[in-house]
């Protein structure tokens, strides 16, 4: 491929060099650079890309994408000055595989909670429509039936467009990708064309990234102020910030709601643990989903199955029939009549959501047993609030680890022991060891009573001291239901 040939739409501040020549591959990274790549600089949070130019021409570079023009000039090397490195990244990255998001429906789906429920459920949905669809996830990729390991929510360009361009050579029509606020303010999906946007809700997280939460606000926004003419951006108009999405949006702007006036409106009807009962547009259907939260994303499938020209009744239909993600409110199997519950939720909103829907669909004299923990290298001002959210929900709370990453885990707990007060302190126990934290949890429960192992849900690891070891959540609480007597 010619370098002139991927470099339409970027805006070039400066051109040292000639642009038509071969290039063998673009890379972000100097380490995986080869004999006639494209290399861009990229400014991150621990190390300037422009630091590595010289070793990356060393290694074969020709073609340098920077933000400026480098003192020394290798007369053999073409260098394309742009404003920003990971803007022009993404632009390129699409150009090089042929911009297979124009040639799909895409539709992003951003928010703090529910990204992941959403799009898989949209996934699965339209894969029982019978259409050649794709998924772009937390918890995996998918192309059709293949499954393809996720390492981010949002993957970088190359990997984004490479997925992309590999559903649209397997049939896809459909592509359901989570857009996360970190995509964003990185530019990961900067050149894709979206077909719509959804936003789910916005509670604090992330706040060690974004620093504020006005912040976090706009770079959620900047998706909406993004999308298109033409395309759709579909919010939750309950959310105090839903509207604000779709301010300078070109889109067409949908809402959905449970409890304000919206295009699509929900209703439930009735909540038990095994499932929804909802009213949408005056249809009452059952769904397997639990929750009054999965309430408003079946009200975001819905509208956006709506707004992808689908049948109403065949939707429903289908829904009807469909389970979450997982790891999201995962009932795991016991013979000890002891509902033991598996779920991501690791943010104060998401806690809270988890333990009050539980506590509406409870019989009310069975005990709820919460186990959980806060990551160590991340937003530390979430702590005491997830514990205390944690205790005024659940009649016993065992505190303990979740990736303390770099962190001291006693530390952490302390932390979160911060947020208990004093009439919770005795129904709240502290134990680092995860595993001894459910198999007390166990221990604890009668029959009936409910268990909440909160903030791991499909990951099936510890993270500690940058070692990811094998844990998982729902294998261990299985196995110590089974094993008490
Ligand atoms: C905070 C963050 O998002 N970091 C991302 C960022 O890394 P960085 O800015 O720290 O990069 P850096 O190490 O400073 O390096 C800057 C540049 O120099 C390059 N470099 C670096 C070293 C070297 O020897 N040679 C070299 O060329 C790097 O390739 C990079 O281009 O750019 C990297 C390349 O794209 C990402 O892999 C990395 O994601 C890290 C691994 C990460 O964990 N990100 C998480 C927080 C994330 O993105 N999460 C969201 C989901 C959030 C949620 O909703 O839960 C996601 O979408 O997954
Ligand atoms: N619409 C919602 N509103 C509030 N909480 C929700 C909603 N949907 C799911 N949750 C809770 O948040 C947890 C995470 O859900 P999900 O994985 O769908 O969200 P996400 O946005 O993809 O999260 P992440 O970005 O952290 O992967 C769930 O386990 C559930 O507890």
């Amino acid at each position: 491929m010619q370098l002139q040939d991927v470099l339409y739409g970027v805006a070039i501040n400066n051109l040292v060099g000639k642009t038509n020549r071969v290039i063998s591959a673009l890379t972000f990274d100097s380490r995986e650079v080869q004999r006639g790549a494209v290399f861009f600089a990229v400014k991150g949070t621990l190390s300037d890309g422009h630091t590595f130019i010289n070793q990356t021409i060393a290694a074969g570079a020709t073609v340098i994408i920077c933000e400026q023009t480098p003192a020394e000039i290798n007369p053999e090397v073409t260098y394309i000055v742009v404003e920003n490195t990971s803007v022009a990244l993404g632009i390129m990255a699409s150009n090089y595989y042929g911009n297979p998001s124009s040639s799909l429906k895409l539709v992003g789906i951003t928010g703090t909670n529910g990204k992941t429920t959403i799009a898989t459920i949209l996934f699965k949905l339209f894969r029982s429509l019978g259409f050649h669809t794709g998924l772009i996830s937390t918890v995996q990729n998918q192309v059709n039936d293949k499954i393809i390991p996720a390492t981010h929510t949002t993957p970088n360009p190359l990997a984004l467009n490479q997925l992309l361009k590999q559903m649209v050579e397997l049939g896809c029509t459909y592509c359901f990708m989570e857009v996360s606020s970190h995509a964003m303010v990185q530019h990961r999906i900067e050149g894709l064309t979206f077909a719509g946007g959804v936003f789910s809700n916005i509670t604090h997280d992330h706040l060690d990234f974004h620093q504020t939460f006005d912040n976090y606000i706009k770079a959620k926004k900047s998706f909406f102020d993004s999308l298109p003419k033409g395309s759709f951006a579909l919010t939750n108009s309950d959310d105090k910030n839903g509207m604000v999405m779709l301010q300078n949006t070109r889109a067409s702007k949908k809402t959905y709601a449970l409890k304000q006036l919206a295009d699509y409106k929900v209703s439930i009807i009735e909540n038990r643990f095994s499932g929804l009962n909802l009213e949408i547009d005056h249809t009452d259907v059952f769904f397997k989903l639990v929750g009054s939260f999965n309430a408003y994303n079946l009200a975001a499938v819905y509208g956006t199955a709506m707004l992808l020209g689908q049948d109403k009744l065949q939707v429903l239909t289908l829904l009807s029939n469909l389970t979450g993600a997982e790891g999201r409110f995962e009932e795991v199997p016991n013979s000890k009549q002891i509902i033991g519950l598996v779920d991501y939720a690791h943010t104060p909103d998401a806690v809270q959501n988890v333990l009050s829907t539980i506590h509406d669909i409870r019989k009310g004299t069975e005990q709820v047993i919460t186990v959980i923990g806060c990551g160590g290298d991340r937003d530390k001002t979430k702590r005491p609030v997830m514990a205390q959210v944690a205790c005024d929900w659940s009649d016993k709370v065992i505190l303990t680890s979740d990736n303390p990453r770099t962190e001291d885990p006693h530390q952490i707990l302390a932390e979160m022991e911060v947020g208990v007060s004093p009439t919770n302190r005795r129904k709240t126990l502290t134990i680092a060891d995860r595993k001894e934290a459910i198999k007390t949890a166990c221990h604890l429960a009668r029959p009936g009573d409910i268990i909440l192992i909160a903030g791991k849900g499909h990951e099936k690891y510890q993270d500690i001291n940058g070692v990811k070891y094998h844990f998982d959540d729902k294998e261990v609480l299985m196995e110590q239901l089974n094993l008490i007597s």
